[in-house]
């Protein structure tokens, strides 16, 4: 499409791997180094490990896991010298030629050194466990990536993750403190500091009710670690709640940084299918592939007005949806955005009228000093959505009542998202069975109903928490539109947008000119309009990623040079 979004920047070009030749070393070499990889206390075996995050025995995948090694390795972007300290180091080849520079001063941890303590969180193309590290005797979480069949995305993305990770380095920023690989180098582990929340999940919690100035700690926290990723010319592309991890000292950190990217002058282009639907701004909705930190804002912004409202704001069951969802509180794009973002395409969807802007009357309960925030940070033009040090300035956070400490935050029990999803899906199997019980009770042609009723695992959107349910399934979601609620569920979710906030996702609003390949201009929405979610080629379905978001397509590739 080749529109220009957002504004700035003076960022110098530059590709991945350089940037990571630029991370200060001396302070990553940490007790990593001297840990080594000597007198490992082996508490688990490899095998049993499969079998507890498959949930049943799987013939060994030794050698589809291990990637494919090339036999006479040539890292990229990795100088001779140093490609001599890294495989001397005992970095795996093959790991050397995806992260080259990245991992420049670390030496590999054995996996084995920690004792895995439990599985805490599921991604895309990670597992996350919770584990002690034998030699620090501390809680980490490891990150587990996913090479089934050495999957070339699931690399590529966690490559991306590790060069990006090395590059910043900022308390409102998760941090990568190392890798850690199994005994044959099969697997990967990155290391991250365990962190007991995580956004979502607090959120999703019926018992907390957030503050206003809790609310502008934790936003002013977003924000802070985002003007950091952007300063070092990082956006995330992923913005969201259960990506948001709190420590036990109320400090937040923006972590998953497989999606994220360099964006040094927005002159590249890069692919629009990124930022978990909900979250999604309007330009990516749109189809343009060269933006600038107004996609992060716009996701900030969507959580802000979330943590006020105590429930998603635009809660779209597919991209159209979404959209639509987007015009009917912020207004529909202007004529002078349609030409200054060069959107004149036919198939780009345009309203028949124009759409008001209604943030003030829709969030008219919300402490007035937010409302400007709000409306900057949900800018349709990203232009105007400014910066993360300008959201910082904002009256929000200088009108009392102050942002709370992070320290004064109350000390809430463990409420990881995958904890609360497990509350939520046994509540529901209860309920279901309960119901069935019923139904072989009575014979009569209600029962069929009952019968009908949704299998727990595929209707998360039952009556007993939609709300909540809407709040924890930011975390994990993978869905496709089908996997959403049915229509008449879906009038009791979300903020009320307007007269029309149910919308049935088979029809398209009646004043979007709509055919079914025409949402964006890109090439790659062909698969609904939705476009594809994951691979199409792979059946493969993660457990419990019904009735959520869309998330980006972390394993369709786009159709821009950048992903
Ligand atoms: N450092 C950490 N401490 C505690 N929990 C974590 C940590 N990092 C990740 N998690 C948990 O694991 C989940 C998945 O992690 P992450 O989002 O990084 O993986 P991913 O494969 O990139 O996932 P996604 O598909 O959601 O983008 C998180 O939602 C979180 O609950």
């Amino acid at each position: 499409m080749g529109c220009v979004f957002g504004k700035e920047s003076s960022h110098v070009g530059r590709k991945e791997g350089d940037t990571a030749a630029k991370v200060e070393e001396s302070s990553r070499n940490s007790k990593l180094e001297e840990v080594g990889e000597s007198s490992v206390a082996v508490k688990e075996e490899e095998g049993k490990e499969k079998v507890e995050e498959g949930g049943h025995h799987k013939p060994s995948r030794e050698s589809r896991r291990r990637p494919r090694q090339n036999a006479n390795p040539r890292p990229r972007n990795v100088p001779k010298e140093s490609l001599s300290e890294q495989v001397a180091a005992g970095w795996p080849p093959w790991l050397i030629e995806l992260c080259g520079e990245a991992l420049r001063g670390w030496v590999p941890r054995r996996v084995d050194s920690f004792e895995k303590i439990d599985k805490i969180g599921q991604g895309t193309y990670s597992n996350v466990f919770k584990a002690k590290d034998l030699f620090t005797d501390k809680i980490v979480a490891l990150k587990k990536v996913r090479f089934d069949n050495m999957e070339p995305e699931s690399m590529r993305f966690m490559a991306r993750e590790i060069n990006i990770l090395r590059h910043l380095d900022h308390p409102n920023v998760v941090k990568l403190q190392g890798l850690a690989i199994s005994r044959m180098s099969s697997s990967l582990y990155l290391i991250f500091e365990y962190m007991i929340h995580d956004l979502a999940g607090l959120a999703a919690t019926p018992e907390i009710k957030f503050t206003e100035s809790q609310v502008k700690c934790y936003m002013h926290q977003l924000l802070s670690g985002l003007e950091h990723c952007h300063s070092r010319q990082v956006l995330h592309r992923d913005v969201k709640a259960s990506n948001l991890l709190i420590d036990d000292e109320g400090v937040l950190k923006i972590a998953d940084f497989g999606l994220a990217s360099f964006n040094p002058d927005m002159k590249q282009t890069m692919t629009s299918r990124v930022v978990t639907l909900w979250y999604r701004p309007p330009e990516l909705l749109l189809g343009a592939t060269k933006y600038g930190v107004g996609i992060d804002l716009w996701s900030a912004g969507c959580i802000l007005a979330e943590l006020l409202a105590g429930k998603p704001i635009m809660p779209g069951r597919n991209e159209i949806e979404q959209l639509h969802q987007i015009y009917k509180l912020c207004g529909s794009p202007s004529d002078e955005y349609w030409k200054k973002y060069k959107l004149h395409n036919p198939t780009v969807i345009k309203p028949r009228e124009p759409y008001r802007r209604r943030i003030r009357e829709t969030f008219e309960g919300f402490p007035p000093s937010s409302l400007p925030l709000i409306e900057t940070l949900l800018a349709i033009d990203p232009a105007d959505r400014r910066t993360a040090t300008d959201a910082l300035q904002s009256e929000f956070f200088r009108t009392e009542p102050l942002a709370c400490d992070p320290t004064s935050l109350p000390k809430y029990p463990p409420t990881k998202e995958i904890d609360a999803r497990k509350r939520d899906d046994e509540a529901r199997r209860s309920i279901v069975a309960k119901k069935a019980e019923e139904g072989t009770r009575k014979k009569h042609p209600r029962n069929q109903r009952v019968r009908a009723f949704p299998a727990p695992e595929a209707n998360a959107e039952l009556p007993l928490n939609i709300d909540r349910r809407r709040m924890i399934s930011r975390g994990n979601a993978k869905s496709k539109s089908e996997k959403f609620p049915p229509p008449h569920e879906d009038g009791a979710v979300g903020f009320p947008l307007g007269a029309s906030h149910r919308i049935d996702p088979s029809a398209v609003p009646h004043d979007i000119p709509y055919s079914s390949t025409s949402l964006t201009c890109s090439k790659d929405l062909t698969q609904n309009g939705s476009g594809p979610l994951v691979d199409p080629s792979s059946s493969r379905r993660k457990k419990g990623t019904r009735g959520k978001p869309q998330e980006p397509s972390k394993l369709s590739v786009g159709t821009s040079s950048n992903q």
